[in-house]
């Protein structure tokens, strides 16, 4: 077979897979602290040496880890799969390779060809529900997120000025990633996280690191059902997991629940016209939701017509916030 572009393409869950293993096997991690040689990294990773031999040379192969004259080290596109590393893949590996993930990829052709997520189809129960029922696999998908969204933390209070806020209520907002970057930077503002129950459970230790307890709250509570009021709403990684008409209820409830002077930031990838490079994140990011979820990645227009229909004007849409796709879309109630 020749090794072209599209062979690679083709060949690529098993390159996921190889990342996967690493990961798993606690590769990264060991090799962390400077270079190993591949029989004393067989001990440290309880592996058959052999079978590590093979894993490092196709890791090699793909530049994550290269050899030194001391032994296997990682190179600096290999360092992100260490937990904790800035812009680390480590729980998202982890998420990818778990078998109910594994099973859903594989039913993207009933996804495509019946509607509906390809989740639902593999394993019968929406992902959400999915998660409520697997603790160790929620903590996975609850780090992942966090992580990246610590990736555009940063960069979102640094684009969008939050100093004016008085009460911010992150809607889903999961370990508390977002939340936190905005108490940090907004010292008069009183934070509320809502999320499902599951969702919120590892918000705290976040907040903690970021201001007092008697500035934010953490609201276990259903988003379909009410959101706490507020002049700041995000809503970050939300939208882009359900369909128009389940947005259109959590819209909704934000209308109700937004101060007259209020803002609504929605943080999402946006599909720019055509499908040229640029469009790559947004785009496989929505084939992501179709499997995941059964969202969808939206346009500009896609999302002024939503926001329109639940009372809110769009009024600014900023550039994508770092490297990442996500940009920042502000509504305001009318
Ligand atoms: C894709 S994650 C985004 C998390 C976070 N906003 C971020 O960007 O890092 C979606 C979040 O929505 C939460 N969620 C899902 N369904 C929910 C519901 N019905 N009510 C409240 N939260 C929900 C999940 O627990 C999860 O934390």
């Amino acid at each position: 077979m020749t090794y072209t572009p599209l062979t690679r393409m083709a060949f690529g869950y098993a390159t996921s897979q190889i990342l996967h293993t690493a990961v798993r096997l606690g590769v990264p991690e060991a090799l962390e602290a400077g270079p190993l040689q591949a029989e004393k990294l067989a001990v440290e990773t309880s592996c058959d040496r052999a079978g590590l031999g093979r894993l490092l040379r196709a890791l090699t192969v793909l530049g994550v880890v290269e050899q030194t004259s001391d032994g296997y080290a990682l190179t600096e596109l290999g360092r992100p799969l260490c937990p904790g590393h800035p812009g680390s893949l480590h729980a998202a590996l982890l998420l990818l390779g778990d078998p109910a993930m594994w099973r859903a990829w594989g039913s993207l052709t009933d996804a495509v060809r019946s509607g509906g997520s390809a989740f639902e189809h593999a394993c019968g129960h929406p992902l959400f529900d999915h998660l409520a029922g697997d603790p160790g696999l929620s903590t996975l998908f609850n780090t992942a997120m966090g992580a990246g969204t610590g990736e555009v933390a940063g960069d979102f209070v640094r684009a969008y000025d939050v100093r004016a806020a008085r009460t911010v209520v992150d809607i889903g907002g999961g370990n508390g990633t977002l939340l936190a970057a905005v108490l940090a930077a907004a010292p008069d503002a009183h934070g509320i996280l809502l999320d499902s129950a599951e969702g919120a459970a590892r918000a705290a230790p976040t907040l903690r690191r970021a201001a007092p307890p008697k500035r934010w709250t953490i609201a276990p509570g259903d988003f379909f059902d009410a959101v706490p009021e507020g002049d700041l709403i995000l809503l970050k990684g939300i939208l882009h997991d359900w369909d128009d008409r389940q947005c259109g209820t959590i819209l909704r409830n934000c209308r109700r629940a937004i101060a007259p002077d209020g803002r609504l930031l929605v943080l999402e990838p946006v599909v720019p016209p055509g499908a040229g490079p640029g469009a790559a994140a947004a785009v496989m990011s929505d084939i992501a939701m179709l499997v995941l979820t059964g969202g969808q990645e939206r346009t500009v227009a896609e999302y002024r017509a939503l926001l329109a229909a639940s009372g809110f004007a769009l009024s600014a849409i900023t550039e994508p916030l770092g490297a990442t796709a996500t940009r920042i879309l502000t509504a305001i109630p009318c």
